[in-house]
């Protein structure tokens, strides 16, 4: 059988000589090549062993190594016949080559950018330029045009893992491949989000339906200021040579799903944001059409800080009318995926859905568990269970129907991974993960999981289908768990409580943890933070809205809330020691299975929690964490700390109802700590 180039497959017919002409291999069908000697007119002897190779030059050999990617299926509605197909095959590429040159238009100058698909580096590449012409609807005087506008701008678009890596490694410093074939990268000078400049535009519209002010993330910009740094980005862009693209989805529930585009300039942007967002199909890129959403990563560039509300070289701006995020002064690529979180934690809301800083997974038999936390408290590793299907390890919707995963990956923390304690993690860092900031060894490329020399927050995005149980199509039915995690640094939080919804909801509101340390920029050691919604960074609305929602579904569908402390015990951040992993996860088994629901509990002291007596395969002393402590004064004392702590942090919200009666926002209110 052999392919005659047009993907269609026949028989040879005839005898092997037949075939072996044909497929220029000289290898006759049923046996070894003849061994031929020749003496040839030059009288020098050829060892013809191996047949000539269909080339003429070296140019032409290399161009036989790679195949064309088979033709994706045309789109429906196309009209019979090939020279159709190619036809409307090519004025799709038009449309997209303009739809990118419109993305990247300045909005100032007449015309968009020039833009080429394809590497700048291969000459073969014939410039089928599409430059988006006027907003303006007429036409550029030749006269007022800059030297920007003449250049082309090449478009990597929607390059594969392989392309990707050969990009990083061929142009940007720092770029390794290690031993187990992940892509290792820096991030920069920037090794995790920088929350203080992320800025959001107020406009009209958002004056009123975001939350501002105190405990907010949301630092205002105007509309302008916007402009002038999305110009910013977008003449950096088309200064380079070239510029990656990726178009992509969010969210995996289809009737909700949010088309993206990034626009980037490092291969390391967008194999990340390849591998963190749902990749399309080819069939569904032919047709991806307009993007609801665009981010312009220009990264590696400053903003001015000359412009007004700048006050750092770093501006990480939303522009929710525009529908437009624009990247200046951080190269750290959790900004655009938290950026989009963002935008979902504005976007779904809208459409009645919650959207969840949490982890989730599922059952055998369908039990589905939600996994809320700050950064480091163990959502990715809680989430990633070799006995439960993992359905998303960070960004969920939950609607009327079901939850569903924002996101195509996972972003797990690796300092100190073992394949012992993370053996999914660990083995999902394979060809396609992108590694960053961690330290390898020179010559074996293996990488040292506990060298914090470049950071203390090294990550790896990976694809979610990397880890191998999980559940694709990453959607399942209502939670029956819903485990709020906090790493408490103080070591005087329960390894597990039960919770009820007055106490799910009081301590969702708080979002308690001690921060670990790095992946916000500047913060160096543990410290204890509240951050509402266990996710105050990227909630757009008041947290009460979010908190109305959760409650109302909780109720709804039965769901039970736990809190589970995966931080310090017998003794705070420094004299205490972390709770062991291999405990918090029977803890988290034994309320997937059901178990912990009927043990029997006890209430503790100030924090009024519901604690077990006893949990399989975990020491019954250590549940309750007065236990663990020597100085039980030092205990009673750091213990009335927190809750102080809780208390003034709540003051900001006992003036807000929660949802429809004036009874669930007096429970909640009650459900703290009571001293
Ligand atoms: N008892 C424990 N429970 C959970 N995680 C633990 C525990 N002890 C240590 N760890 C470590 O804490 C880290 C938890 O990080 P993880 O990636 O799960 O955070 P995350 O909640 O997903 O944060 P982010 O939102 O930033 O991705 C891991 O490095 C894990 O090995
Ligand atoms: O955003 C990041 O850098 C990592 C993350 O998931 C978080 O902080 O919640
Ligand atoms: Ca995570
Ligand atoms: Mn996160």
């Amino acid at each position: 059988m052999a392919s005659n180039g047009n993907g269609e497959f026949s028989f040879a017919s005839g005898n092997g000589t037949v075939a072996t002409a044909a497929n220029g291999n000289g290898t006759a069908r049923n046996g070894l090549a003849k061994i031929q000697t020749q003496k040839k007119d030059n009288g020098v002897c050829h060892d013809d062993s191996t047949p000539p190779v269909k080339a003429q030059t070296i140019d032409e050999l290399h161009s036989l190594q790679k195949k064309k990617s088979a033709p994706t299926t045309p789109i429906k509605g196309t009209q019979g016949g090939a020279f159709a197909v190619t036809l409307s095959e090519e004025e799709r590429h038009k449309q997209q080559l303009q739809s990118i040159s419109a993305s990247l238009a300045s909005l100032t100058r007449e015309t968009g950018p020039k833009v080429v698909r394809g590497d700048p580096a291969k000459q073969s590449d014939t410039p089928k330029v599409s430059s988006h012409v006027s907003h303006h609807h007429y036409f550029t005087p030749t006269i007022s045009v800059s030297d920007s506008a003449l250049k082309f701008t090449h478009v990597l678009y929607n390059l594969s893992p392989a392309e990707l890596y050969e990009q990083a490694i061929k142009y940007e410093k720092g770029s390794f491949v290690t031993s187990t074939g992940a892509l290792a990268t820096l991030s920069g000078a920037k090794t995790g989000r920088s929350p203080r400049d992320k800025r959001v535009v107020k406009d009209d519209t958002t004056e009123d339906d975001l939350w501002w002010g105190r405990g907010s993330p949301n630092i205002e910009m105007d509309e302008h200021t916007f402009m002038v740094n999305r110009e910013r980005a977008v003449d950096y862009l088309n200064s380079l040579d070239k510029v990656f693209v990726n178009d992509q989805f969010l969210n995996w529930d289809p009737e909700n799903r949010i088309k993206v585009r990034v626009v980037s300039a490092r291969a390391y942007h967008s194999l990340f944001m390849h591998n963190m967002c749902i990749r399309p199909t080819p069939e569904e890129l032919e047709n991806f059409g307009t993007p609801d959403f665009t981010i312009y990563n220009a990264g590696q560039f400053p903003c001015n800080r000359y412009t007004h509300y700048m006050t750092s070289s770093t501006s990480i701006d939303l522009n929710l009318a525009r529908s437009e995020m624009v990247i200046l002064g951080t190269m750290y690529a959790g900004e655009m995926k938290k950026g989009l979180f963002s935008v979902m934690h504005y976007l779904m809301p809208k459409r009645q859905i919650l959207s969840l800083h949490s982890g989730c997974n599922m059952g055998k038999d369908g039990d589905v568990a939600l996994f809320f936390g700050l950064s480091g408290t163990g959502k990715t590793t809680l989430s990633t269970d070799h006995n439960r299907y993992l359905i998303g390890d960070d960004e969920h919707c939950w609607t009327e129907n079901g939850v569903s995963n924002i996101e195509g990956g996972c972003y797990a923390k690796c300092i100190d991974l073992s394949r012992e304690k993370e053996p999914d993690i660990w083995n999902a860092i394979k060809f396609g993960a992108v590694l960053e900031n961690i330290v390898f060894d020179e010559h074996t490329r293996e990488v040292d999981y506990s060298d914090k020399s470049v950071t203390e927050n090294t990550r790896a995005a990976y694809p979610i289908e990397y880890i191998p149980n999980a559940k694709i199509p990453c959607v399942g039915p209502h939670p029956t768990n819903v485990i709020l995690l906090a790493c408490d640094a103080f070591g005087v939080l329960p390894p597990v409580s039960k919770l009820n919804l007055a106490q799910t909801m009081y301590h969702f509101i708080s979002g308690y943890t001690a921060l670990v340390a790095g992946t916000e920029d500047g913060i160096k050691e543990p410290t204890a933070t509240f951050s509402a919604c266990f996710g105050a960074a990227f909630i757009m609305l008041h947290p009460t809205k979010y908190a109305a929602m959760l409650a109302e579904k909780m109720q709804k569908h039965g769901a039970t809330g736990w809190l589970v402390n995966t931080g310090w015990s017998g003794g705070s951040y420094g004299s205490g020691k972390r709770i062991k992993l291999p405990y918090t996860r029977k803890i988290i088994d034994a309320i997937h299975s059901g178990s912990l629901l009927n043990a029997k509990y006890k209430k503790t002291e100030v924090f009024g929690l519901e604690i077990p007596t006893e949990v399989e395969g975990v020491p019954s002393e250590i549940l309750d964490p007065v236990n663990t402590w020597s100085d039980k004064n030092a205990y009673n004392e750091t213990l009335m700390k927190l809750a102080g702590l809780f208390k003034r942090n709540f003051e900001t919200f006992t003036n807000y109802k929660i949802g429809k009666d004036n009874k669930l926002t007096e429970e909640i209110l009650a459900a703290g700590p009571n001293f």
